[in-house]
């Protein structure tokens, strides 16, 4: 599990630790991590040119030692100092290990040396600043960050791609879009929620030592995805392993029936049952020889591809049932937020989240956490929120972040997948954040194997489920 603190948490577990060692200890430890990641980066430091941009605050300490450690291995270290403070320790150690400071700007924008430097640089480092910066970055930082990218040249974060959100994985002003990130102590919130997410890169844990309460935001790994999926024993039987039922599909969106079906058939289910019409029935069978007609179930996947033809009532009636839903698609129609929808899990786009909150769309995507929660409070369901990220909230506050997938699988239809497969975890007894997890992690792995790097069809991703499920739990 990967866990992802605030940056409130992050501040007392650091003051807590560092009232029990030396000075600077978990400064050193940040820097020795920070300057181990580059040199790996850059395949070794003797040589390389590399460019510090130094901010007022500790996240510049951080760079400024680690650029004092490549110096020390050969490598031509240059720190831009962008503010008239600069965390003094870190550039004597600098300095002493013959690396050499330069302000950022002249008179008017930033100086020809600075620009020379960077432009000549194989790395930049950003020590912009880390916890402490508030969204955006100041004229004199953003100059030299468009400099570093004018130029093509990687910048590696140090802690957080400064400018972004920490908090919230916001990102309402410009910011550093980083080749990687190396990251102290834990997680942050933006490392996990786009679109900070994608301004980090990949993104480097160094450990510090740091004893931290419960973390506000976590993102299962394959570990706690393989304890948590359903795998039947010698006594199950087909009814024991658990029954869904798919309302889903139309006669104006057949496909999404037979789509949202292959989805809940590479579940851990026994049995698929199809409610809808005729036709759509007979296209889901054509394709499924094994799904059965209307029954008992134990949870259902509603509203893919239903287009016009919902029966909001009938809907209205199954979600008070006791039997959990996923609510997809255009079934949130029937969404409202009277009653207890406490075993409902709602799977919208930012679009259809949109739309249930009244907001705009592009408001969800810069505010994807924020409104994730507010969904998920105000409708007391548990909230996946699709996107190159999915944010899973569920109504008593807990936060799950998915960052395994592949944007191939932004492809019509991989949405009916992802239901079906979600329904079919929750008949196999999940719960409906653990269904939520499971399936986005499937989901996204069977993608990954689908494509290898080249355009994938929603068929083949729920093609690759059965594989993507061997090799999580072999
Ligand atoms: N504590 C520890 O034990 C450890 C901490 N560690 C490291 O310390 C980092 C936190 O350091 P920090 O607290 O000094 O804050 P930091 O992020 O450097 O920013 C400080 C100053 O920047 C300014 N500023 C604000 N916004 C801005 C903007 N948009 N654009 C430009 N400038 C802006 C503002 O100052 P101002 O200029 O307004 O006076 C603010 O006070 C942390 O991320 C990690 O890297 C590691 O070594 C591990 C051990
Ligand atoms: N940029 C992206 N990177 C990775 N995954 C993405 C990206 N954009 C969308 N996805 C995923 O692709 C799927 C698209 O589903 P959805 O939007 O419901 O499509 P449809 O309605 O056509 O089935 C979701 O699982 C979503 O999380
Ligand atoms: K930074």
């Amino acid at each position: 599990m990967r866990s992802a603190h605030t940056v409130e948490q992050v501040r007392a577990a650091e003051a807590e630790l560092m009232a029990r060692l030396p000075e600077g200890t978990l400064m050193q430890r940040a820097a020795t991590g920070l300057a181990v990641a580059i040199s790996n980066f850059l395949g070794g430091t003797y040589g390389a040119r590399v460019v510090l941009l130094i901010g007022s605050g500790d996240n510049g300490g951080d760079a400024l030692y680690a650029g004092a450690q490549l110096a020390r291995r050969g490598a031509q270290v240059t720190a831009v100092l962008l503010s008239t403070k600069t965390h003094q320790a870190g550039l004597d150690a600098l300095k002493t290990a013959g690396g050499q400071a330069i302000p950022a700007a002249a008179s008017a924008g930033v100086s020809g040396g600075v620009v020379r430097e960077i432009a000549g640089a194989d790395v930049v480092v950003d020590g912009i600043v880390g916890i402490g910066g508030r969204p955006g970055l100041r004229p004199e930082a953003l100059a030299v960050v468009q400099v570093a990218e004018e130029y093509g040249v990687p910048i590696v974060a140090v802690d957080t791609p400064s400018g972004v959100d920490v908090d919230t994985g916001e990102t309402p002003e410009p910011h550093v879009n980083a080749a990687f990130t190396v990251t102290f102590g834990t997680h942050k919130i933006c490392h996990f929620v786009d679109p900070a997410a994608t301004a980090c890169g990949p993104v480097h844990l160094v450990d510090i030592g740091l004893d931290l309460p419960p973390a506000e935001v976590q993102a299962l790994q394959a570990a706690d995805i393989k304890a948590l999926y359903p795998v039947p024993r010698g006594e199950s039987d087909k009814y024991s392993r658990g029954v869904v039922g798919l309302m889903v599909g139309s006669t104006q969106y057949p496909g999404a029936a037979v789509i949202a079906t292959a989805g809940a058939l590479a579940g851990p289910v026994g049995m698929v049952r199809y409610i809808g019409p005729d036709a759509v029935a007979s296209a889901v069978r054509e394709a499924h020889p094994e799904v059965v007609g209307d029954g008992r179930v134990q949870a259902w996947t509603i509203g893919s591809g239903l287009g016009d033809e919902l029966d909001i009532p009938r809907i209205r009636e199954l979600l008070d049932a006791e039997e959990p839903v996923v609510l997809d698609a255009d079934g949130l129609k029937a969404l409202d937020d009277a009653g207890d929808h406490v075993d409902v899990l709602i799977t919208p786009h930012a679009g259809e989240l949109s739309r249930l909150l009244g907001v705009d769309r592009a408001t969800v995507e810069a505010e994807r956490l924020k409104y994730a929660r507010l969904a998920a409070e105000r409708f007391d369901v548990t909230v996946l929120l699709k996107g190159a990220t999915t944010v899973i909230a569920s109504p008593d506050g807990e936060v799950r972040v998915n960052t395994n997938a592949t944007p191939w699988l932004a492809t019509a239809g991989a949405g009916d997948v992802l239901a079906g497969l979600c329904g079919a975890l929750l008949a196999g007894g999940l719960t409906p954040l653990d269904a939520a997890s499971v399936g986005a992690y499937l989901h996204a792995a069977a993608a990954n194997l689908a494509s290898d790097g080249a355009p994938i069809t929603a068929i083949t991703v729920a093609q690759a489920l059965p594989e993507a499920t061997r090799r999580l739990l072999s």
